[in-house]
């Protein structure tokens, strides 16, 4: 018998009043591997987190994390998990190092050995310079770090991350990024969302598109990239509106939108090129931006 999926998911639904969250959503994630699930604001990604962390039941499918089934084993699941949410749930009057030594407390080690597994993972998320600063002096991204490591002591085998780095400054980003990439080296499953296409290539193995509750795409983020495109113009008018086309780095379309917007007689202002956005990859991928469908 081959090993189960860190993470498999088949089918589930999750309906909200008469709002449908999550409209049959299946995948799976081999062990091991970084997987990201990346959509818009209110696609239904914590929704799903919540799901599989068994904070919430779905109202039918299935759900296994490393075999266990949710629905019938979810304390065994809760053993084998960490679940880091947008908002920190440590204790902004102790310092970090007191947070994780009460954390290792209350799961049963000793002071010293608490002390020690506190120290390691300070260490590891380069927090040993605040560990006796008190955590509300500390800044939006020592926080969100200090929050994952203090779902770490017991060192669980699947790591959630629901949107780690929003709204978190390209410096912070960055450390927390070398955190998800040391802990995939360790050979750690971790399963994020994210609303950004590049923390999404950045970071994963395989990337699946979440839109209104359903999955419309999934592969490698090349894959998705090529779906998408690998490049963008962006052009403001003379009247202020902004024209954004995927141009793939072929000069011949950069060409054809710029004969396109002169034969109609508007005037260029400035022109930049860009990577693409999530807008760009929904607009690809599903014909609608992130922001011009609501859920049915
Ligand atoms: N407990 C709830 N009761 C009713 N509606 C809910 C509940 N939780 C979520 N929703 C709705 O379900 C939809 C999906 O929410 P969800 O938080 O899963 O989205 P998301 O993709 O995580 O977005 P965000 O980036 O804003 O967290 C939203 O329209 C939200 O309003």
């Amino acid at each position: 018998m081959t090993a189960p999926h860190a993470i498999s998911v088949h089918d589930i639904h999750k309906r909200y009043g008469d709002r449908d969250v999550l409209r049959g959503v299946s995948f799976d994630v081999p062990r091991g591997q970084v997987f990201a699930l990346l959509g818009p604001n209110g696609a239904g990604k914590t929704t799903l987190i919540r799901i599989l962390t068994t904070l919430i039941r779905a109202d039918s499918g299935t759900a296994h994390v490393l075999g266990h089934d949710l629905a019938r084993e979810a304390p065994r699941v809760r053993e084998l998990i960490s679940v880091t949410g947008q908002y920190a749930s440590v204790d902004e009057e102790l310092t970090g190092l007191e947070n994780l030594v009460m954390i290792g407390r209350l799961l049963g080690r000793t002071r010293s050995a608490a002390s020690e597994r506190a120290g390691e993972l300070l260490a590891e998320f380069g927090l040993t310079d605040a560990a006796s600063r008190r955590v509300g002096h500390y800044s939006g991204g020592m926080r969100r770090r200090l929050d994952l490591a203090a779902g770490l002591i017991d060192s669980p085998p699947v790591i959630f991350l629901d949107e780690p780095t929003t709204g978190m400054d390209t410096r912070s980003r960055g450390a927390l990024w070398d955190v998800v990439t040391r802990l995939a080296g360790q050979g750690k499953t971790v399963f994020l969302t994210t609303q950004y296409l590049e923390e999404a290539d950045v970071l994963a193995d395989r990337v699946a598109v979440l839109d209104a509750g359903a999955i419309v795409a999934s592969g490698t983020a090349a894959d998705l990239k090529r779906q998408v495109g690998s490049e963008s113009i962006e052009l403001v008018l003379d009247d202020g509106t902004t024209v954004r086309e995927v141009t793939d780095g072929d000069p011949e379309r950069v060409r054809e939108v710029l004969n396109r917007l002169h034969h109609r007689g508007r005037v260029v202002r400035t022109f930049s090129v860009q990577a693409p956005t999530l807008d760009d990859a929904f607009l690809a991928l599903t014909g609608h931006t992130t922001t011009d469908r609501k859920l049915p």
